[in-house]
């Protein structure tokens, strides 16, 4: 493997009782890239999503994180290793506010979460910081809501912010823009590509304005295979792609 690729998967497979959801896939994803899984419904970007952070295991297949062996390995460990998947919202808790959320992930990251006993003083500390990402996902008029009480559009930026606040070194983004009006899709890629700056992002993304506009590579899968890959130009010059995209409403 080499340096440059921080996640290899190697067929990947992934059969529920007879139905192949994965088929073979062999995934490389570059270091620092910003890397799109990009396909019709039903293609199987959610299941490899699940595979890739273990929450499904594989049929088949071997999964490299930084050169090691992740195929066997636990989703917590996964995510301590530096691999978060974006609503992997053990960060996100309906019942705390937008800034409880958010704080709680940085005091993860500084591996406190769980010492209660931290004086409430020490927990300001990290307010400018929790401060800093909300502005940034568009939810400083939200600060005191609490995830539950978020529309939908917003309650993603708070994964988002969440997901940030952890700090990972690859981040795995589920449709970070479903369900999100055309001024906050627009606020999401932005966001996207200024996290992306010193670290590696692997996005499942319906939109193909922000597709064309984030990625350095894509991926169409179509039944669980690989269909093409390379760079938008690439992939949407395809034959193949089109044909696989056409009635889909998402050409
Ligand atoms: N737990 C499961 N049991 C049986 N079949 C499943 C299961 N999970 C997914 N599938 C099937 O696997 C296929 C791929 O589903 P998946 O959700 O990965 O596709 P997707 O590309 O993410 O689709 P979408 O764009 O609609 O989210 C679908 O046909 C789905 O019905």
């Amino acid at each position: 493997m080499s340096h440059d690729v921080i996640l290899e998967a190697k067929g990947l497979t992934k059969e529920f009782e007879g139905f192949t959801a994965v088929n073979n896939v062999d995934l490389r994803v570059r270091r620092g890239s910003i890397h799109a899984l990009i396909g019709p419904n039903g293609a199987g970007k959610t299941t490899l999503f699940s595979l890739l952070t273990r929450f499904l295991s594989a049929t088949r297949g071997t999964i490299r994180f930084n050169g090691q062996d992740i195929t066997r390995a636990h989703p917590a460990d996964i995510a301590r290793r530096g691999l978060v998947r974006s609503f992997q919202i053990s960060a996100v808790y309906p019942k705390l506010s937008v800034l409880e959320n958010v704080r709680l992930g940085l005091q993860r990251r500084v591996g406190s979460s769980f010492e209660f006993w931290r004086r409430e003083s020490s927990l300001h500390g990290l307010n400018a910081r929790a401060h800093e990402l909300i502005d940034a996902v568009g939810l400083s008029s939200f600060v005191g809501h609490t995830a539950e009480e978020l529309p939908y559009g917003r309650k993603r930026a708070l994964e988002i912010a969440a997901t940030l606040a952890l700090d990972p070194e690859m981040m795995l983004l589920d449709e970070p823009t479903a369900g999100m009006g055309h001024e906050d899709i627009f606020k999401i890629a932005e966001l996207i590509k200024q996290v992306a700056a010193n670290r590696t992002v692997l996005v499942v993304e319906h939109n193909l304005n922000v597709v064309a506009h984030l990625s350095d590579t894509i991926t169409v899968l179509q039944r669980g295979a690989i269909l093409a890959e390379g760079t938008y130009a690439d992939v949407s010059n395809n034959p193949a792609v089109r044909e696989a995209y056409m009635g889909t409403g998402h050409a």
